[in-house]
């Protein structure tokens, strides 16, 4: 027996900002190397594609690959993006082995790589970093698929060095990031440095590099990690559900240990119990036709790991995307325990109080969670699924207006939920960066709670003191109209006064300042103002200083809630007027 016979394909991911070429580097690595009928050509499964040892070796020019490498290839999962590696999990680690990073090199890093970059660190998968569209530099000499040294080797000066100069800043925001890194080709030890291999996704030059560094990668970090049992049971992760004409809901999966045969019984996670069931049919993509349902897939009786497969059973409607599945050839019920145990590894904590949560996987709704973990924001419900008219219902019930919200992460507001939300007070926000999520949820509640806050202050009446000034008594009374300085805080219209020992003496019904009626005097000011209710030289007297009256419900709000946006001067006012009220009644306020 070959010593390669019991090491499994490594499973790659792409992740990458929106545009940077994700997609185009996925096509290309499929186009160029289908040459149908030629030896060592990739097959193409259900959700990835592999790209045998034979190939990359003749991709790469060098024919003593397969002797200086033990893995057998590489297996891409066609979805791209971020959440497809933090949603596909196994064990509790990510199902993909190795990620393709991929910047745009003439733009750098955007938010969403970086946020790529974090989950890896959390993850420790091992990673290159695609600089990628080396072809936009002004200028550029492309060769067809050709290796990036070869092709390097034809850019002009000028070219070369923006090439440099871009990777270099590359190698700066990693650095940044906490990665240190280089091009590849000045990479040594590929455990202690990040390879940054320029390439263009649309000519494929730079990608034999590539695929030559994903080896490399895969030999150094995971030859312990790929051995696998070719005979036993197969374990996986599924994709998808998806409803397939003429066979229900069949289910996408990528297998990544073991071995899947046609009449399997197989334990699948669901929301509930895990799902028991009997593989009916194994199906692989149908190159011949795409037409018909029915020729889009052919039977086989078995799957090796890693590979990708679509498997038709009975009962598959309540699968989620994201779960573990197990072939249970022996002790069914001991894989159940482990798929259950599997799926409780995966926990998120909720409490009475707090948001409602939905995610396209299971995987991805944990990562959510995570986050919003580390930021203390409560969690009420976590669910995979999009957005529903019943979700809709249940967040109106929620009387806390901060809760009264739906947070999705790549799903989608089904259309009758879309229409009940309009006509509710539920906010929703939906995104597929989470970081993204988060930031507009506390941007949301701290635009509420300063909107909240100004409504209450505009309507409170706020602390403010005043001095009567000796020589400026204009009437005596009916009304007593004084010329004050404000001392402290604010003195407005329609507000009673009080004098040092509490007691109130009248009201203010109008403040002039220079022979004008204003509605208010703010501190420094000295204005005129004509107070119902005393007698001056009775109950007020110049140079006597007097307070407005702070109703006590006030009081608590000021002392309570809005102290924090206080000046000094409006605390030192509020303080002394606590001060006044408190000597007959300690309680006051309180
Ligand atoms: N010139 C050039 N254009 C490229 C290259 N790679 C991708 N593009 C173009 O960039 C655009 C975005 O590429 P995609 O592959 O769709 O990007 P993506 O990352 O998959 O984008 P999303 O699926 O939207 O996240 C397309 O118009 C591609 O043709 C490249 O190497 N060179």
């Amino acid at each position: 027996m070959n010593e390669k016979s019991n090491l499994r394909t490594p499973i790659v991911s792409v992740m990458g900002h929106v545009d940077h070429g994700k997609t185009t580097l996925l096509d290309k690595i499929r186009g160029t190397t289908i040459t149908s009928g030629e030896a060592g050509a990739i097959t193409q499964h259900i959700g990835a594609t592999e790209v045998p040892i034979d190939l990359i070796s003749k991709k790469c020019g060098d024919s003593n690959l397969a002797n200086k490498f033990i893995v057998p290839g590489l297996l891409f999962i066609d979805t791209p993006g971020h959440h497809a590696f933090t949603s596909l999990r196994s064990r509790g680690g990510a199902l993909a082995d190795l990620v393709i990073v991929i910047v745009d090199i003439n733009e750098g890093f955007m938010p969403q790589t970086k946020e790529s970059l974090e989950i890896l660190k959390r993850f420790k998968t091992p990673f290159v970093v695609v600089a990628n569209k080396m072809d936009r530099i002004h200028g550029w000499n492309p060769t067809q698929d050709a290796p990036f040294s070869a092709t390097y080797q034809n850019q002009s000066q000028r070219v070369k060095d923006i090439l440099d100069q871009k990777v270099y800043e590359i190698v700066g925001e990693l650095y940044e990031a906490g990665f240190n890194s280089n091009r590849y080709d000045r990479v040594t030890d590929f455990q202690r440095n990040i390879g940054v291999v320029p390439i263009s996704a649309s000519t494929g030059e730079g990608i034999p590099d590539l695929l030559m560094v994903l080896m490399g990668l895969a030999q150094k970090f995971l030859e312990s990690d790929l051995s696998y049992d070719a005979d036993g049971p197969g374990v996986g992760t599924v994709l998808e559900v998806k409803e397939e004409k003429g066979l229900g809901a069949t289910i996408d999966l990528i297998l990544y240990d073991g071995k899947l045969r046609k009449g399997d019984t197989i334990v699948i996670g669901s929301s509930g119990e895990p799902i028991k069931t009997k593989v009916r049919a194994l199906l692989k993509p149908n190159y011949l036709s795409e037409i018909r349902t029915e020729d889009k897939f052919r039977q086989v009786n078995e799957v090796t790991a890693a590979t990708g497969v679509k498997v038709s059973a009975p009962d598959l409607e309540n699968v989620l995307a994201g779960s573990p599945i197990r072939a249970a050839t022996g002790d069914v019920d001991r894989v159940v325990d482990e798929v259950k145990k599997e799926l409780e590894d995966i926990k998120i904590s909720t409490e009475n109080t707090g948001l409602t949560i939905k995610a396209d996987t299971i995987g991805s709704l944990e990562a959510l969670a995570n986050e919003l973990a580390e930021e203390e924001i409560p969690i009420r419900k976590a669910e995979v699924g999009d957005i529903s008219q019943r979700d809709i219902i249940e967040v109106s019930a929620i009387e806390d207006q901060y809760y009264s919200v739906i947070i999705g992460f790549n799903v989608k507001v089904l259309p009758d939920a879309k229409e009940k939300a309009q006509f509710s007070d539920i906010k929703l926000f939906v995104n597929d960066v989470i970081y993204k999520l988060i930031d507009d949820y506390k941007e949301w509640v701290e635009e509420k709670k300063a909107l909240s806050q100004n409504t209450i202050s505009e309507m409170i009446v706020k602390p403010g003191r005043f001095t009567i000034l000796p020589d400026y008594v204009f009437r005596q009374s009916k009304p007593a109209v004084v010329g004050v300085k404000v001392n402290g805080g604010i003195i407005k219209t329609n507000v009673n006064v009080a004098k040092k020992d509490g007691t109130v003496v009248g009201k203010i019904k109008g403040i002039q300042s220079e022979g004008e009626n204003v509605g208010e005097a703010k501190v420094g000011m000295e204005v005129a103002v004509a107070i119902e209710g005393p007698v001056v030289g009775r109950q007020i007297k110049e140079n006597e200083m007097l307070y407005i009256d702070v109703p006590e419900k006030h009081a608590k709000i000021l002392e309570h809630e809005l102290y924090d946006s206080l000046k000094d001067h409006e605390i030192e006012t509020l303080e002394s007027f606590l001060e006044i009220k408190r000597k007959n009644n300690p309680f006051w306020a309180k």
